[in-house]
């Protein structure tokens, strides 16, 4: 019996274009995540980072490879495997608790067990995980109604209420302000601490990948595959004091420090530097002229 939840095994993949070579995005990605990890993928804009979690949820197919759940091939999305955007993706129309039950209903349809007592346990899942995201007061609003934040609290519980056993999130907090951030990464560790959920996170944001995830991944660009991983050495007891201590601050900078390596960004300042004194003395020699 594996320990391994969710297996990628030498994933590429290659989109075609229209009179021009296929693009090929990710090249041969070997990654096991543990049951019960926290894993965030990281790397430069379009290193593929969003295409590897599709993969996962089963909404692209890999060109090479394949990804294994529990030791099966993935072939499409399942219940087994929840999913959270970064645009909320809540319908308008429906009220806060009738956006969780459409869903599930959707999804219970799909398998064919649709029953009343499944359907009665999960309306008070529904409930639990409305009162643990603070959302209980708001079950009868619409989307509209609600701030950025409390949407994605929404979708978050959304996603969590079929017990996925593995959630899959991409840039989940990138649409909301820093402070509203921090409660959501707070309220996503207990959770998870909760759920005993494994989850694979993608973020452009190298502070948030730190402190929530076990294993932070950096994907190099042009093709995506991995550069690096970077283990935590910290537990899962977390709070906003850990992103004050040295060993946090050491582990961002590595983490950008591979980041901005593998996307060829200029990190040597001195060029900059030598051009402006060039220009300052051009410029004092033209005045002096
Ligand atoms: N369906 C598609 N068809 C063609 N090209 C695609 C498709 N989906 C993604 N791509 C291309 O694949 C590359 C990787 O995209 P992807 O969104 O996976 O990267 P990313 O690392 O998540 O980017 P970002 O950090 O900017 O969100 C990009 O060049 C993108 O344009």
């Amino acid at each position: 019996m594996t320990s391994q939840k969710l297996q990628f095994q030498s994933v590429g993949k290659t989109f075609p274009r229209k009179g021009e070579a296929p693009l090929q995005v990710l090249d041969g990605i070997s990654l096991d995540v543990r049951d019960n990890e926290f894993v965030a993928l990281v790397g430069a804009s379009g290193c593929g980072k969003s295409t590897l979690l599709r993969i996962a949820a089963g909404l692209e197919q890999a060109s090479s490879g394949q990804v294994l759940l529990r030791g099966a091939p993935v072939q499409g999305p399942g219940a087994e495997r929840g999913m959270v955007f970064q645009n909320y993706s809540l319908y308008p129309w429906l009220t806060v608790m009738e956006n969780l039950r459409f869903s599930r209903s959707l999804k219970a349809n799909r398998r064919k067990v649709r029953n009343d007592s499944e359907l009665g346990g999960i309306v008070d899942r529904g409930y639990a995980l409305l009162e643990m995201m603070g959302l209980a007061p708001y079950k009868d609003s619409y989307p509209s109604q609600l701030s950025g934040g409390m949407q994605q609290r929404v979708a978050i519980a959304r996603a969590l209420l079929s017990s996925p056993e593995v959630l899959l999130m991409d840039e989940p907090f990138g649409a909301l302000d820093a402070q509203t951030r921090e409660v959501m990464h707070d309220l996503l560790l207990h959770l998870f601490a909760v759920e005993r959920s494994t989850v694979l996170f993608v973020t452009h944001d190298v502070e948030e990948a730190v402190y929530l995830a076990d294993r932070v991944v950096v994907l190099a660009p042009r093709p995506g595959r991995i550069d690096s991983i970077h283990a935590m050495p910290w537990g899962y007891e977390r709070d906003q004091g850990l992103k004050l201590k040295p060993e946090f601050v050491q582990m961002k900078g590595e983490i950008l420090a591979r980041i901005r390596a593998t996307s060829g960004m200029q990190t040597d300042f001195s060029l900059l530097e030598r051009m402006a004194k060039h220009g300052a003395h051009a410029g004092r020699r033209q005045a002096h002229d």
